[in-house]
């Protein structure tokens, strides 16, 4: 059985139709890539899939179960993490705390243990910094934990939300551009670190991003998404020699 899958999902915003009979499927632990122009509708996608908007037509299935049109928090609470295009950091809390913040979902000490600091409390308190400080450790920001995240430079903070992602223990990490705005060494340890979260948890990942050789390197299923319809999809191979892909990305050159 497919993790997630999406039927025939249209959705318009007043006369613009953003995406069009979009359809997929994703297996357990694949990685997906999703790319298009500017304005193709691919963060429109994550955000019909992930509950910030609900489509006009279509079902979105995730384990079995009907999650279109389902409140984000509660889409998120059945395994669903995801980053965004634009960071979305409190930017005066710390490193650790963003972590620690995701992982209160898994916390049930309930406002007694809070208030009354009970060793159910104590103990799960302690678990949380544990989880916290071993995704930053996987990211390579646990150095940064008693940071500000203010204070960080951009590849940290794109860390911190990803570990933030992570903490609520995903069953499918949806990144948004996760390597926009990165220096082409950071560009390099993102596509380290997505390997190695990808092996330690078995999860599957969807990703947006504009820049191909990423996607190329990282993805094993891609899908060209081209004025809200998928024009292409295929592995890496298949989208680099697709004529219609070439045509809507480079003009007639050959992708790499
Ligand atoms: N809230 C909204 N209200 C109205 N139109 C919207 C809204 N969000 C997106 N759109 C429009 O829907 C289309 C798809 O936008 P979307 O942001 O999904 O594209 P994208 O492929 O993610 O683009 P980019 O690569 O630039 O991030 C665009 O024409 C955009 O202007």
């Amino acid at each position: 059985m497919a993790l997630l899958s999406v039927k025939e999902m249209t959705h318009r915003f007043g006369g613009l139709v953003a995406v069009n009979s979009y359809n997929l499927t994703l297996e357990p632990g694949q990685i997906m890539g999703l790319i298009g122009p500017n304005g193709a509708g691919k963060t429109t996608i994550f955000n019909l899939i992930t509950g910030i908007y609900c489509p006009t037509e279509g079902k979105i299935t995730f384990n079995g179960q009907e999650i279109t049109g389902l409140r984000p928090h509660y889409i998120a609470s059945l395994g669903l993490g995801r980053t965004f295009q634009d960071l979305r950091l409190w930017r005066h809390m710390t490193v650790l705390e963003h972590v620690k913040m995701a992982r209160y979902s898994k916390i049930d000490y309930g406002f007694t243990g809070a208030f009354l600091g009970t060793p159910k409390r104590k103990k799960q308190e302690a678990q949380a910094t544990e989880v916290a400080m071993s995704l930053l450790e996987m990211l390579g920001v646990d150095s940064l934990a008693d940071q500000v995240v203010l204070n960080l430079p951009y590849g940290a903070q794109r860390r911190v939300e990803m570990a933030r992602a992570l903490a609520t223990d995903p069953k499918v990490l949806f990144l948004d551009e996760p390597t926009v705005g990165m220096t082409p060494e950071e560009l390099s340890q993102m596509i380290q670190i997505i390997r190695t979260v990808h092996q330690k948890f078995g999860l599957a990942i969807f990703l947006i991003e504009h820049r191909l050789k990423f996607v190329m390197e990282l993805c094993q299923r891609i899908q060209t998404l081209v004025f809200g319809q998928v024009i292409a999809e295929g592995n890496p191979e298949e989208i680099q020699n697709n004529p219609k892909v070439i045509e809507a990305y480079l003009g007639e050159e050959k992708l790499d």
